[in-house]
């Protein structure tokens, strides 16, 4: 069994107490909050240099542990005064230590600071009840991995999300997959550069699948971007954005990665 299975299977059983019948309303309760949390789409599309999106692991299946930290509103006081355009908070706490806490005291604090920057929820999303958790936590955005999710199951997050005013990251990792996610009518896509199968990474995959993204669609590059040179590369092949994990936590001088990044 590959590691994406291993932990999707995990993630089903997790989440098997909490999942229920999840009304419209409830969602779009959270619709007319989406101006105070700020705009995930918006804050990719806006610069005309390329956007960063910054995350926040602690530790991960491939990494192992990537930083010992402590509140994760310091890493993100850290991104924020970097310059970060929107950050990625990983939730999933078996693989990757995270919890929902993590993302929702970020979220209340860039409220009450007025100068937030959106936050998308990353974690394993399989039902519409983890959609409303997101939404309750102050997300922006959650993630759609594609190649764990059933056409069925990723139009179930989907509507989910777009009710509570949500935007979508779909992830992929090959054409079949890039078709499917357009086929859902993502706005936003993502390039995983890793192979959750076999954990290695490989930017290559940035630049075979952006190509073939349809014009309206903005593209991400996720994964494996350790400097400059690698968001030149992703760039070049025409990602508006990069997801940044494990180089961001590590970097020794963040905001001069992150303007590296920015600059590239
Ligand atoms: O640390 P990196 O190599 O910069 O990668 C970040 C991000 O792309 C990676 O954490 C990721 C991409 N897709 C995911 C899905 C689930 C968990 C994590 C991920």
């Amino acid at each position: 069994m590959d590691k994406l299975t291993e932990i999707m299977n995990w993630k089903a059983q997790e989440i098997a107490e909490r999942i229920r019948p999840v009304a419209d309303h409830e969602l779009a309760a959270f619709a007319q909050e989406a101006p105070i949390r700020g705009s995930f789409l918006q804050a990719l599309k806006a610069p005309p240099r390329l956007a960063v999106i910054s995350e926040i692991k602690r530790r991960s299946p491939s990494a192992g542990q990537i930083k010992d930290l402590g509140p994760s509103i310091e890493q993100a006081d850290t991104y924020l005064a970097a310059g970060g355009d929107c950050l990625s908070i990983l939730t999933d706490n078996k693989y990757f230590g995270g919890e929902l806490n993590d993302l929702s005291s970020v979220t209340e604090k860039f409220k009450a600071q007025k100068n937030g920057i959106p936050c998308l929820r990353k974690d394993f999303m399989i039902h519409p009840v983890q959609v409303l958790e997101a939404a309750q936590a102050g997300a922006s955005a959650i993630l759609i991995i594609v190649r764990a999710l059933t056409d069925q199951q990723m139009t179930a997050l989907r509507k989910a999300a777009d009710l509570a005013g949500l935007d979508s990251l779909y992830e992929i990792h090959s054409e079949h997959e890039l078709e499917r996610a357009v086929a859902q009518d993502a706005k936003i896509i993502g390039v995983n550069n890793r192979d959750l199968a076999k954990f290695t990474t490989d930017l290559a995959f940035s630049e075979r699948l952006i190509p073939q993204f349809p014009e309206h669609v903005v593209a991400v590059s996720e994964s494996g971007i350790w400097n400059k040179e690698d968001a030149a590369r992703v760039r070049a092949c025409g990602a508006k954005a990069i997801l940044v994990g494990e180089a961001l936590m590590k970097a020794p001088d963040t905001a001069q990665l992150m303007a590296d990044f920015h600059n590239a």
